[in-house]
């Protein structure tokens, strides 16, 4: 005898999670059971959404979609920076009002994530938070953790959060950025603004210490608390945002809510490069996520950021697409054979020893898809799992026609795709768009007989209309020779 019982309960494990603050891999405990609550550093919308953000947009969403799956309800927040040095720069590079340029690539940006399929709960913007923002640097300056320059600028004072550096481990101030202008009035090199002060030409709002406009690091800290607290469970972004952004972020909340710690876990997405270099606007070396579209479709570009694990570094090469254009049809072919034998087969009576097998393979590649995706969410390790019962679906299910390997290596490529999101058209799009035809259908037939109407064929008309009502679709004819139909039932 061989191992049963094969259809017994698999035991999900638990989920791991490498928190870049302290760089272990740590259990997922959010600080409320059930409640997942996710903030993500957006993009600051002064040109197109390139693949780079793209790919971090990307695995957050399968993080989220993969927690979800494990039965957290998630609130996902991503924010939009529209007041910064680069929007305003751009606008008067471009001779336009800064409002013009954040909403064309607000635009854009939103158009990719459509594309992609990426649904994020809370959008908030910058410029609709000034008065929280004002309101937090105030408290920061009560509490002695900010001043008031000469400028009117305020700057958050590092010394005075002894725990600065631990998120990003970089505690020297040499590697501090330092801009000329402000050098001389801040108090060490190494603070950094929270508020701006206005220089001519810029847009500002009215603060009690001057006009100006919010430095960066302020936003995120206000807008990530606004909506999910003062502590949370997710911070994420790219890798590049672990310093400066994300280390400030951590030292002015930390400072302003006097509690610890403000996120549970950081999360940060390698690089997307190209021939090796970070792919950045500022290296002029961007791929725009609406050229790649024109090429590879949204799924296929999600196969392929996913075929990787968020932590390391991607590397754009059209092999690699087409791999993953390769591996989506295989996925596909797949889904649809299952889908054929689940409709079409009679459910085994009995299972026998190797019919047994076969499901044990398949209920191993199920546990191995868990596996990889509890283990600090390694999607690249999920898809060979996938791809791997691709393989047995083809070789072994398909030709057995055997119904309860193909039922359940069905639920595993469905569970896949709620996190891949790949498939959606095959497991969806079949019964929408079946009904879409349908209604086609009958509005042709109700034009057809329209149209008999019209010359007076009523016997012919009504037959029409007695058949489409044994389907169970009710015609109602108005006076003027309008008709409109419904499905009624019984
Ligand atoms: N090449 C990349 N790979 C992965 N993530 C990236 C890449 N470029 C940007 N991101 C991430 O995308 C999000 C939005 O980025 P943001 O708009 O701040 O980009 P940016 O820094 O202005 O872009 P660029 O680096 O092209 O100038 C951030 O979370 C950022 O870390
Ligand atoms: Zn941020």
């Amino acid at each position: 005898m061989q191992n049963y019982p094969v259809l017994s309960y698999i035991e999900l494990p638990p989920i791991r999670v490498r928190n870049t603050f302290g760089g272990k891999l740590e259990e997922f405990k959010p600080l409320r059971p059930g409640l997942v609550r996710m903030y993500v550093c957006g993009p600051t919308v002064y040109d197109y959404t390139h693949l780079g953000h793209a790919r971090t947009y990307v695995a957050f969403d399968a993080i989220k979609r993969y927690l979800r799956l494990r039965g957290y309800n998630v609130y996902h927040v991503q924010n939009i920076t529209d007041i910064d040095d680069k929007i305003i720069n751009r606008a008067r590079e471009e001779g336009k009002d800064w409002r013009e340029i954040v909403e064309t690539y607000a635009k854009d940006y939103f158009e990719g994530l459509r594309a992609l399929r990426i649904k994020i709960d809370m959008h908030p913007r910058v410029t609709s938070h000034i008065r929280e923002i004002i309101e937090f640097i105030e408290g920061l300056i009560d509490k002695g953790y900010a001043y008031v320059a000469p400028s009117g600028s305020v700057y958050f004072e590092v010394d005075k959060y002894p725990d600065y550096g631990r998120l990003s481990g970089r505690f020297h101030p040499e590697e501090w950025r330092q801009e000329e202008d402000v050098l001389k009035e801040k108090k060490n090199p190494y603070d950094f603004a929270l508020w701006k002060a206005w220089k001519p030409g810029e847009p500002y709002w009215e603060a009690p210490w001057g006009r100006g406009r919010p430095g960066w690091h302020i936003e995120c800290s206000v807008m990530a608390s606004r909506y999910l607290g003062d502590q949370f469970d997710i911070h994420g972004g790219g890798q590049d945002l672990i310093f400066p952004h994300h280390e400030n972020e951590r030292a002015q909340s930390e400072a302003y809510f006097g509690k610890k710690p403000w996120v549970r876990y950081w999360l940060h997405t390698g690089y997307l490069t190209i021939r090796g270099e970070k792919m950045s606007k500022s290296l002029g070396n961007i791929i725009p996520l609406r050229e790649a579209l024109k090429k590879w479709s949204p799924e296929t570009l999600r196969l392929w950021i996913l075929s990787a694990h968020y932590r390391t570094q991607l590397d754009f090469s059209e092999e690699s697409l087409e791999q993953a254009k390769a591996n989506l049809r295989r996925l596909r072919g797949a889904l649809q054979g299952l889908q054929r034998i689940i409709e079409e087969v009679d459910p085994q009576s009995r299972l026998g020893d190797s019919e047994a097998k076969l499901v044990n393979t398949v209920l191993t590649l199920y546990k191995e898809f868990h596996e990889a995706m509890s283990n600090d969410f390694n999607t690249s390790r999920a898809l060979a799992a996938a791809l791997k019962l691709v393989k047995t679906v083809n070789a072994e299910i398909l030709p057995a026609e055997n119904y309860t390997a193909a039922i359940l290596a069905y639920r595993t490529l469905l569970e896949f795709n709620e996190v891949f999101a790949v498939l959606d058209d095959i497991v969806y799009g079949v019964a929408q768009q079946a009904q879409k035809l349908v209604g086609k259908l009958v509005d042709l037939i109700v034009k057809v007989r329209a149209e008999l109407r019209a010359r007076k064929m009523y016997e012919l008309a009504d037959n029409i209309r007695a058949e489409l009502g044994e389907l169970g679709i009710k015609l109602y004819d108005y006076p003027g020779g309008k008709t409109t139909w419904r499905f009624e039932e019984g």
